[in-house]
């Protein structure tokens, strides 16, 4: 079990009054190449990042710049073929099978585009399921605070299919955060909901980083949705290609678009069925 955020938190992460502790992730070198040869897929090309604790960072780029990559593998869903990923300072890269599924389990919370609830079970336990899978006592108690944050402490007895897209999605964050896992990975969390709704999932998740102290990491196409995050960085090519401190929807919304087309412009250069995969760094540098 890795080391929890027991002690003040800043919004950013730093410990106060504490030695520094180790970041919530950390990405060194990550490479990830598919398939050998010439037809080989360059995914991640040597990621570098550190992902704090108690920060919110989004990560977008254009189709096939490596966001679903980058999130497998520093989820620990995927392994890269060199680099280290480490977790709460502790090296993920080298684990068996086993200890890297009770280690998802137990350390790492998952919210996805399309929520996946069992429908067969009551909210509440959804919400348990990690603790349950984990092995560990469920904490109903928690369980309904949890609920009760993501504004259902009333439905704590239905079944998903009696609820609305964006309750089912406020469901699945408080599953996520049950374990009180040391990072939350959102890949398109709110790619399957209406605007006002994804506002408020979102909300959701920037509550838990100020408020639970949560680290959490999402994969959005959306400005508005990387809007709320504290960073945004950004993939091109299976690159890191800059990184935006405090972003605005505007200015998200340009550098994507400066990615993109400068990724459109490398299209067909043998990537193999990639809309962009080019053939160059990312090179486009934008604010880090
Ligand atoms: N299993 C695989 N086998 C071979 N190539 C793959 C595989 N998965 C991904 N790729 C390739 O790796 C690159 C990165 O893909 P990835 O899915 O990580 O991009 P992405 O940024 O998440 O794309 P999108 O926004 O379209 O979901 C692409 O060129 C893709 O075609």
């Amino acid at each position: 079990m890795g080391p929890r955020a027991e002690h003040p938190q800043t919004a950013q992460g730093q410990q106060v009054g504490r030695p520094a502790e180790p970041p919530a992730v950390e990405l060194r070198a990550v490479r990830r190449l598919y398939g050998r040869g010439e037809g080989a897929v360059q995914a991640l090309r040597g990621i570098d990042l550190v992902l704090p604790r108690g920060s919110f960072t989004a990560v977008m780029g254009p189709s096939g710049s490596g966001k679903s990559t980058f999130l497998q593998c520093a989820a620990g869903l995927d392994r890269p073929t060199s680099g280290e990923v480490l977790l709460g300072g502790e090296p993920i890269t080298g684990l068996s099978e086993r200890r890297l599924t009770e280690l998802r389990r137990s350390r790492i919370g998952f919210v996805f585009q399309s929520f996946n609830l069992l429908p067969s079970l009551t909210v509440q336990q959804n919400v348990l399921l990690p603790q349950r899978l984990a092995g560990r006592r469920q904490d109903r108690r928690r369980a309904k605070e949890l609920l009760a944050q993501v504004g259902l402490g009333e439905h704590a007895g239905r079944r998903p299919g009696q609820l609305s897209g964006g309750q089912q999605q406020r469901v699945a964050i408080a599953r996520a955060l049950i374990t009180e896992p040391e990072v939350v990975f959102a890949d398109e969390p709110t790619g399957a909901l209406d605007t006002r709704t994804a506002q408020e999932v979102l909300g959701l998740l920037r509550r838990a980083v100020d408020t639970l102290g949560a680290t959490v990491v999402m994969v959005t196409h959306d400005p508005v949705a990387a809007s709320h995050a504290d960073r945004v960085v950004f993939l091109a090519d299976g690159a890191l290609a800059g990184a935006l401190h405090g972003p605005d929807p505007r200015t998200v919304a340009d550098l994507l678009v400066r990615l993109t087309s400068a990724a459109a412009g490398h299209a067909g250069s043998g990537h193999g069925g990639t809309a962009y995969g080019g053939t160059g760094h990312g090179g486009t540098a934008v604010a880090a």
